[in-house]
């Protein structure tokens, strides 16, 4: 592909992007990888740098743009070899317009920003985010690992914790195959150390998605004890499954709820549970250093029912705890309403209940439960807190 031709495929991607982020449609990778299986006369190095325009320009525009065109003239007004590539030869793009211009620049879509919690520094929520590794005690310990990843660092704070440089592809790797390591932000890691899991204990993972957290609590539980891993989509459990016999956890039981029939499902499980995660689906605001596109996807409406349905799944999981037992609810997303709002209201909809002081290296308190920002700690955005019936 010529130069030219990049940016018009970059253009025609964004297209798709820009309507399946209105739609609720796939996401840009899912997009990417279908646009190119395609297209076989793209090279990797074509591949690459289409790559590489399409997520420059979802990175530089707050709001969804009006089109991928004017998402690329945005960059090409500020980047005159870009803007030289609007050529109209074949395969091109048309030639810019005098006066045609482009998507404005921005991080944060402007009605999201007030809402944000206000410890949050904004403007480093779209910054460039490291690969950060789980070393899985069930195969090995630190030490094993670091030899075998010369690039890595351990992350201070995190006991388990391996931070690699962006993109770095670990899953070429030889410790992550055979599942001496495991792909997992620093701030995941402390949600499953806030569990405060034990072996022997029951623990149930509520939204389980593909696992990553139960994975961590599995090694917490040394292998020992009932873990049960629930969510609402089987693709998503389906995918536990693979990646819990490489990390020798294959003690860990799914579970598939009916959205909206959850409680059925879970009713033999009621005071059961020493420890439940709700590890809510939210607007994701804390990982747009990952997905920056996920600030095209939010509408107010959006948030309004992810708030609803996350205050749904706190009131069911509460009845699974047994006596003592701790309910965490966690979040990527770091609008209040989300985190400490949804936390405090809980705590208002269900008497006797507390929240635990929760102290750990990384992060910082923020009403009941506990803030990690991208810019304080490194990690990725997380609210979490961790609720026990009181005495
Ligand atoms: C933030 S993701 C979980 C990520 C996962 N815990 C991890 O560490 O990789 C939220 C999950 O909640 C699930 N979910 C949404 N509604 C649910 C419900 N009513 N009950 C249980 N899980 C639900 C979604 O399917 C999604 O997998």
């Amino acid at each position: 592909m010529t130069p030219s031709a990049r940016v018009q495929a970059a253009i025609e991607l964004l297209d798709a992007i820009i309507a399946s982020a209105r739609d609720g449609g796939p996401a840009a990778d899912t997009l990417i990888a279908r646009y190119f299986k395609e297209r076989r006369y793209a090279g990797s190095r074509d591949r690459r740098a289409v790559r590489d325009h399409v997520y420059d320009a979802i990175r530089r525009v707050a709001e969804r743009p009006e089109s991928g065109r004017a998402a690329m003239i945005g960059i090409a007004h500020e980047c005159p070899e870009i803007a030289a590539l609007f050529d109209g030869s074949v395969h091109a793009p048309a030639p810019i317009e005098p006066g045609e211009t482009g998507a404005e620049p921005g991080i944060i879509p402007a009605w999201i920003a007030p809402l944000l919690a206000a410890p949050v520094e904004q403007d480093a929520l779209l910054g460039r985010a490291p690969v950060d590794l789980r070393v899985n005690r069930l195969r090995g310990a630190l030490e094993d690992a670091l030899p075998l990843l010369p690039d890595a660092m351990p992350v201070p704070g995190v006991s388990d914790a391996l931070r690699l440089p962006e993109g770095a592809p670990v899953e070429k790797s030889e410790p992550w195959q055979r599942g001496l390591v495991e792909v997992q932000d620093a701030g995941s890691q402390l949600i499953a150390i806030a569990c405060e899991a034990r072996p022997g204990q029951t623990v149930i993972d509520l939204c389980a998605g593909a696992g990553g957290k139960t994975l961590a609590l599995a090694v917490a539980m040394e292998g020992k004890g009932t873990l049960i891993a629930a969510d609402t989509i089987r693709s998503r459990l389906a995918r536990l499954s693979p990646r819990a016999e490489r990390a020798g956890a294959t003690f860990i039981q799914t579970l598939l709820l009916d959205q909206g029939h959850e409680a059925r499902a879970l009713e033999s499980l009621h005071g059961r549970a020493d420890a439940v995660l709700v590890d809510a689906p939210c607007s994701g605001t804390g990982t747009w250093r990952r997905n920056p596109e996920a600030r095209w996807r939010l509408t107010p409406a959006r948030l309004d029912r992810l708030v609803q349905e996350q205050a749904r799944i706190l009131d069911f999981a509460a009845p699974l705890l047994a006596p003592g037992g701790a309910l965490v609810y966690a979040t990527c997303a770091l609008t209040d309403r989300e985190g400490r709002g949804q936390v405090e209201t809980f705590l208002q909809r269900h008497d006797g209940w507390i929240a635990d002081a929760i102290d750990l290296p990384l992060g910082r308190a923020h009403g009941p439960g506990w803030l990690l920002t991208p810019g304080h700690d490194g990690t990725d955005g997380f609210y979490f807190a961790r609720l026990r019936r009181g005495p």
